[in-house]
């Protein structure tokens, strides 16, 4: 199969521009950018037009000047003017319409060579594609003056009609890698000669994704660029009326753009022909196929009348080896695949701060808003995790979050969806149903609640921060008894920075300024009304002026407490200890045998989330701060048992999970008394069951599971 080079530099536009579809400007640039003799040339032009143009722009402006100055001595002039006088304002005034008209030229000059010297300067500038005006225009419009390298890298391939696997990291501009290229070809390129026009035409464009969220976004990219071309597009996806889609259907559109399983069941009642689609995309392949879609996918490529004549394009930030496999069923023999991740370490986003971060199930709600005070730099955050339950339940504890799971009807789904892309609310608790493809502005965090079953969910997740070249933070809870981090690590290529719940000090750092900025912006006009209240309270208090004004901060921001958390659970009023016995340590049932030697049972009893440290000779362990006095004076009577209040948390043992046995299943953010505490033996079997996914199209996602 041929492939494109595995690299992250942003390619030269290829060769093959030149054979088609140029205009004249086009074709005397993308000939130029490809002959060194008349690159030459073009460069000489370009040298010579900037000396000339700075010739110019310095004539013009000393006319200018000289112009001012005279125009500035006769404006002192405040005595009624002669002939003499308007004749001489007269002959400047045509002096300077010359001028400005000559500056007029040199504006439209000088916007000229600024094309000339940006494609020599930016090879992904948008001039240097075979994209024709109304595009290039909406791109500007949209703040996008040059490609991204997986669009640069298979523009052309695409525009001149080979199938294609393309892969880039998450962010890295998919979308418009495919829906450029198509439109083009639509409207200039080869497609052009099959598109069907009129009322009621059949469809020359059907893009698949297998969520509903993501169908409507990417619609919204083809109802913007399409529309600049002319072309009308539909999206189909279950829960919402069928309707709309009919009548939209009826009346003819060049693309749809939609769910497997809405799509199935307008073919099933005859509401759509395929038969002349002439392009197949599936975005998050990977996603599609491995939730059971297969079939259907499968039964909707295949109703395309000439398959010989169709292309293919299929895409992710995920392509398993299983996707390689099966995407032989779809596309040609001669496809061609642009890999921008390739066989490179790191698969995840690169602009991402990825973090790790241990954490007791029933810490999870206290702990979650000070991570998102920490680590959200005023942005949204996008909290995600693995039941649908969950997500409603931890949706209802933070105060101004909403979930969005498949147990939601379409309607409200969608009403959440926009609230939070338009700034409403700033926290969205989610399942996986957010986690592929969405594009949403200024999201700067991600919380998962405890590490995904595979890889490639963690990617996806993490991905939907640090976007088009922004940077962003994805934190991920884990129960270090029983988590795949190390899996996750190994898999991904992220070099997990781990680190321990917020103290009460980074959370002052990070919302004292905020603090402080709104107990300034408080008008003076306060001061006389509140003074003696604060005299009385100074006076009465015992407390210093400062204490009293971190205390007024404090309580600005939300806090009326705030509390040390332990470093392994991240419990409130915990502290970790570390114990050791000058030898190797087995199991964490050694390791509460030894407990029992010299504390009570009660004592033993109240040990949270103990695990082995990763160089086998000790273990972690947290106790309830108002009893350390007893455990530290317990070891006093246990001969070579070392016990000590831990400051930073050393590498763990991690217990790997199983396929389908997780920890903690089916507990509650609250339940402190549920599941495994002292982390023997695994976890529930089925964690993964029906109820863990969300819904397709029809509530279905996962009626065939993982099948390649
Ligand atoms: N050439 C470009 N210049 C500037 N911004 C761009 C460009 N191309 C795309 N973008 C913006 O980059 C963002 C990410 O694009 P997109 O959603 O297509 O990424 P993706 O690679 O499909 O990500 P994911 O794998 O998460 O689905 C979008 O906001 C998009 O508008």
């Amino acid at each position: 199969m041929p492939s494109l080079p595995l690299s992250n530099a942003a390619p030269l536009p290829s060769p093959s521009k030149d054979k088609k579809h140029k205009s004249k400007k086009e074709k005397k640039d993308t000939t130029a950018s490809n002959n060194d003799a008349v690159a030459h040339q073009l460069n000489d032009a370009v040298s010579d037009a900037k000396k000339k143009s700075s010739k110019k722009r310095k004539k013009v402006s000393s006319d200018e000047d000289e112009d001012d100055q005279k125009s500035d001595t006769s404006s002192e002039l405040v005595e009624p003017q002669n002939d003499e006088g308007l004749k001489s304002k007269d002959k400047k005034k045509s002096k300077k319409e010359k001028n400005k008209k000559a500056k007029l030229d040199m504006d439209e000059e000088e916007e000229e060579e600024e094309e000339v010297l940006k494609k020599e300067e930016d090879p992904n500038a948008i001039t240097n594609f075979r994209i024709s005006e109304p595009l290039r225009a909406k791109l500007k419009e949209k703040g996008i003056e040059s490609l991204f390298p997986i669009q640069a890298m298979t523009f052309d391939i695409i525009l001149d009609g080979s199938d294609l696997v393309g892969r880039a990291r998450t962010g890295q501009g998919k979308t418009l890698a495919f829906v450029l290229p198509i439109l083009e070809s639509l409207i200039n390129g080869p497609a052009k000669a099959f598109r069907k026009t009129g009322f009621g035409r059949s469809p020359t464009v059907l893009v698949l994704l297998p969520t509903r969220e993501l169908a409507s976004q990417v619609y919204a990219d083809f109802e913007v660029y399409g529309g600049a071309m002319g072309l009308s597009s539909c999206c189909l996806y279950g829960g919402a009326p069928y309707q709309t889609q009919e009548s939209k259907l009826r009346r003819g559109v060049d693309i749809v753009v939609g769910t497997p399983g809405r799509v199935k069941d307008h073919i099933e009642r005859q509401n759509i022909d395929l038969s002349q689609v002439k392009f197949r995309v599936l975005d998050e392949a990977d996603e599609m196929l491995r939730m059971g879609f297969v079939e259907d996918v499968e039964l909707i490529l295949g109703k395309v009348q000439d398959v010989t004549k169709v292309q293919t394009l299929l895409f992710s930030a995920t392509l398993p080896d299983w996707v390689k496999h099966i995407s032989g069923k779809f596309l040609k023999p001669d496809k061609k695949t642009a890999d921008l991740v390739g066989n490179a370490k790191m698969k995840a986003s690169t602009s991402v701060r990825h973090i790790v971060l241990p954490c007791n199930v029933s810490a999870r709600a206290q702990l979650i808003p000070d991570i998102i005070r920490c680590y959200s730099s005023g942005g949204r955050t996008i909290i995600f995790t693995e039941k649908k339950e969950s997500a409603s339940e931890l949706a209802g504890l933070l105060p101004g979050a909403r979930a969005l799971h498949g147990d939601i009807q379409q309607s409200q789904r969608e009403v959440t969806l926009s609230g939070f892309r338009s700034g409403k609310f700033m926290t969205l608790v989610a399942t996986n149903v957010a986690a592929r493809g969405l594009d949403i502005n200024d999201v700067q965090l991600i919380i998962q609640c405890e590490p995904p079953r595979d890889v490639e969910a963690y990617i996806h997740r993490s991905g939907r921060t640090g976007r088009a070249g922004n940077t962003g933070v994805a934190v991920m809870l884990y129960d270090p008894r029983r988590s795949n981090v190390s899996k996750i690590e190994r898999e991904s290529g992220v070099k997990f920075e781990h680190i321990s719940a917020p103290q009460p000090d980074d959370i002052a750092k990070a919302v004292g300024g905020e603090a402080a900025e709104m107990i300034t912006q408080v008008s003076d006009s306060v001061i006389p009304a509140f003074k003696s209240a604060a005299e009385e309270l100074l006076n009465n208090s015992g407390l210093s002026a400062a204490d009293l004004l971190a205390k007024a901060l404090a309580k600005a921001v939300g806090f009326t407490d705030i509390k040390k958390r332990s470093l392994l659970t991240s419990m409130e009023n915990y502290v970790t200890l570390h114990i050791e016995i000058g030898k190797p340590m087995f199991t964490p049932s050694f390791v509460f045998g030894i407990l029992r030697r010299f504390l009570p049972e009660e004592q033993v009893e109240a040990v949270q989330g103990l695990t082995l440290t990763a160089d086998g000779n000790g273990a972690v362990f947290d106790v309830p701060a108002k009893d350390l006095d007893i455990y530290l004076t317990g070891q006093e009577k246990a001969g070579n048992v070392r016990l000590e209040v831990l400051k930073t948390l050393p590498r763990l043992q991690e217990r790997e999970q199983s396929r389908g046995g997780r920890f903690g299943g089916g507990r509650g953010f609250n339940d402190r008394n549920g599941g495994n505490r002292f982390g023997r033996g695994g976890g529930r079997n089925g964690r993964f069951g029906q109820n863990d996914r969300f819904s397709n199209g029809r509530g279905n996602f996962n009626k065939g599971g993982k099948r390649w």
